[in-house]
């Protein structure tokens, strides 16, 4: 009673599939309650995965799992999510409503790697390292890693997008705080606010001593233009300082709109009084500030670290201290964290330092608990993340433009890659979408990366997602070249249909070679539902359900009562047939759909039917 109830909700209230995103917990999470639908359509399978209807609180989520059998609907238990810092209270709550969480603080690498096997989502902040070791330990439960803020230095996401595991971030919460910190820094630097607060605590009053500088009309750079390091020079321009910035990737409009001139790094460092840093920690931007770049730093500039303490070589800067080109520093973040209790720079008299404090605000750990939380919700029920790091981040409404194409492209690919004969490696695959839209209305990564798992995973035990499709594919040197055509129909249409070639294989099935010798198949949608159009250069029509005969036979009368009724003695259903010839009474393809899979011995007959030329059996 409760899953029927529970399947009408479900396909009112879902979108989308764990079968196309898999993000959800593994099976070895789940009790499966194995219900079968054996009429359900393809779009049927494409629905929901979530439930989120009180009545069934029991079963607080279903998968659908298309089978050779029809649609199975299996309950889910419960994800858990594992909290692995603190997290503001708002994101615990929404967190708990929808799993279960365990927030455990403070563990070892190892307990980690323990505990990560349970585990279908992490949150971490900066004080965790996401390393290799961690998705190896999770056996490939892990689906998402949310990081509960900007910087996801500490988050492995080459070994992340190897095992499929999607990582999101909370990128915009904590930006006004990251800022707001950068200038408190500034100001309390310029000031010597830190130390004459610790001279005076020591019953000092040293007013000589402490002589600050002044902000108004100095140079700032601002080296990384992006959320934080704009709003830091918003503030600085209001605090009455010339301020200029270094990004190779930010547009200068946006610079110039408010007041900021973009220029060279070299420029930059040169010619600022203050510097303050604001790029992510990349290869390229680590240690970028080093001994060569100091050298190139006007005499007595004073920087602000509030971005990541690997863009800075700490030894380097230590030297510069120490002989004056640098006069001052305020540091919020470190290479090491926490810094060693004797880092020469955390005790240097000229620099102020803070404990990675930037983004730690009521409102800001807030904001990111809730971005975090629904980022991280709506990566298990199977959306794509509008975060995501490592994988394209689809919108909503484009997603269901294409979600009758994201079936054809996995069945695409899953044909294809049964008519290769044993033996003959597929590297070279070329898919053609024909479409009247321009090429900037269409994305076609979903696509392209439900034909690499419709290719890959029948013929491998590799799981392929929309997380590490590309990446699979370069592993295994599958080429995947895309190629638009366009066709004046109705750009209301996202694609008029998808081919795919694999070149240099030899087929199984010789008439699925084209006239230029790659196997070829294509698709189209029709009414919403994915067909089989063309084979080789047979034009067919059937429905991608279920599984598929291909026969190649000469046109003559017969032929299809014969296949017919060898199917039928065996008890085989055929749900459509379709032929698609040269020319009457010449060579023609049969495809026949067929709801079971038919036995060895069905097969045989079939491939013994006089008529019959070649034949092949797929599974969709
Ligand atoms: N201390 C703290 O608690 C916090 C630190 N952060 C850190 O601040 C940094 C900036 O964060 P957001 O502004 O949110 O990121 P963002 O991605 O919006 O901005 C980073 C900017 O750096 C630029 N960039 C990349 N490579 C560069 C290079 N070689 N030279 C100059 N610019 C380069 C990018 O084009 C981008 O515009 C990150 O490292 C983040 O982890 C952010 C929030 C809090
Ligand atoms: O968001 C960032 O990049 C930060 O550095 C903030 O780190 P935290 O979440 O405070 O450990």
């Amino acid at each position: 009673m409760a899953a029927s109830a529970a399947t009408k909700s479900l396909l009112r209230l879902s979108s989308t599939s764990p079968d196309i995103f898999p993000l959800l917990p593994s099976a070895a999470s789940s009790s499966t309650l194995c219900l079968s639908f054996r009429s359900c359509s393809i779009e049927t399978c494409f629905l929901g995965i979530h439930l989120a209807n009180p009545a069934c609180s029991k079963i607080p989520a279903l998968r659908t799992r298309s089978t050779g059998r029809g649609l199975r609907i299996e309950a889910v238990a419960r994800p858990t999510i594992l909290v692995a810092e603190k997290l503001g209270e708002a994101g615990l709550g929404l967190l708990r409503e929808f799993a279960n969480v365990d927030c455990s603080y403070n563990l070892s690498p190892e307990e980690l790697c323990v505990k990560i096997s349970l585990c279908d989502a992490l949150i971490v902040r900066s004080g965790t390292k996401v390393t290799q070791e961690v998705f190896e330990a999770s056996k490939g439960r892990l689906k998402v890693v949310g990081r509960a803020g900007v910087g996801i230095d500490n988050v492995d996401l080459q070994a992340a997008t190897e095992s499929g595991c999607l990582v999101v971030n909370a990128p915009t919460a904590n930006t006004v705080a990251a800022a707001e910190h950068g200038i408190a820094l500034l100001t309390a630097m310029a000031r010597n606010v830190a130390q004459a607060d610790a001279s005076m605590k020591a019953g000092k009053w040293q007013r000589n001593k402490y002589v600050g500088v002044s902000l108004v009309g100095k140079t700032l750079a601002v080296m990384g233009f992006g959320k934080v390091g704009s709003e830091v020079a918003r503030r600085a321009r209001g605090l009455g300082m010339h301020v200029i910035a270094h990004d190779p990737y930010a547009p200068a409009d946006r610079a110039r709109a408010i007041g900021v001139d973009l220029v060279s790094f070299d420029e930059a460092i040169s010619t600022a009084d203050f510097i303050s840093l604001h790029m992510p920690l990349t290869p390229t931007t680590a240690k970028i500030f080093n001994d060569e770049t100091f050298a190139k730093l006007k005499k007595g500039v004073r920087i602000i670290n509030v971005a990541r303490g690997g863009v800075i070589d700490e030894d380097a800067l230590v030297r510069a201290l120490d002989n004056g080109t640098v006069a001052q520093a305020a540091l919020d973040v470190f290479t090491v964290e926490p810094p060693p209790k004797d880092s020469k720079l955390v005790i240097h008299e000229n620099v102020i330092v803070t404990p990675h404090l930037g983004a730690s605000t009521v409102e800001a750990q807030e904001g990111v608990a809730v971005e975090i939380a629904e980022a991280v919700i709506g990566a298990l029920k199977g959306e794509l993340a509008a975060t995501a790091v490592n994988a394209p981040m689809v919108p909503a409404e484009v997603l269901s433009e294409l979600a009758s194409y994201v079936i054809l492209a996995e069945k695409l690919g899953r044909l294809a890659v049964q008519l290769v004969a044993g033996g003959s490696g597929i590297k070279g695959v070329k898919v053609v979408y024909t479409s009247a839209r321009d090429p900037d209305d269409l994305d076609t990564r979903i696509l392209r990366a439900m034909i690499t798992k419709g290719i890959i995973e029948p013929i491998s035990s590799v799981f392929v997602n929309i997380v590490n499709a590309d990446y699979t594919a370069k592993q295994r040197g599958l080429r995947i070249c895309e190629e638009r055509i366009f066709r004046d129909t109705s750009p209301e249409i996202p694609l008029d249909s998808i081919q795919i070639h694999l070149s240099n294989v030899e087929s199984k099935f010789a008439s699925a070679l084209s006239d230029a010798g790659d196997i070829t198949v294509e698709g189209r949608v029709k009414d919403g539902i994915p067909r089989l159009t063309l084979v080789g250069s047979f034009s067919v029509d059937v429905s991608l359900e279920g599984n598929v005969i291909l026969c190649r036979n000469t046109d003559q009368p017969g032929n299809i009562g014969r296949v017919g009724r060898i199917l039928g003695e065996q008890n085989v259903n055929i749900s459509f047939m379709s032929v698609g010839r040269t020319a009457p009474r010449k060579q023609a393809i049969m495809a026949i759909g067929v709801d079971e899979e038919p036995n060895k011995e069905t097969l045989r007959k079939i491939g013994e039917t006089p008529t019959i030329e070649e034949f092949v059996f797929l599974k969709l």
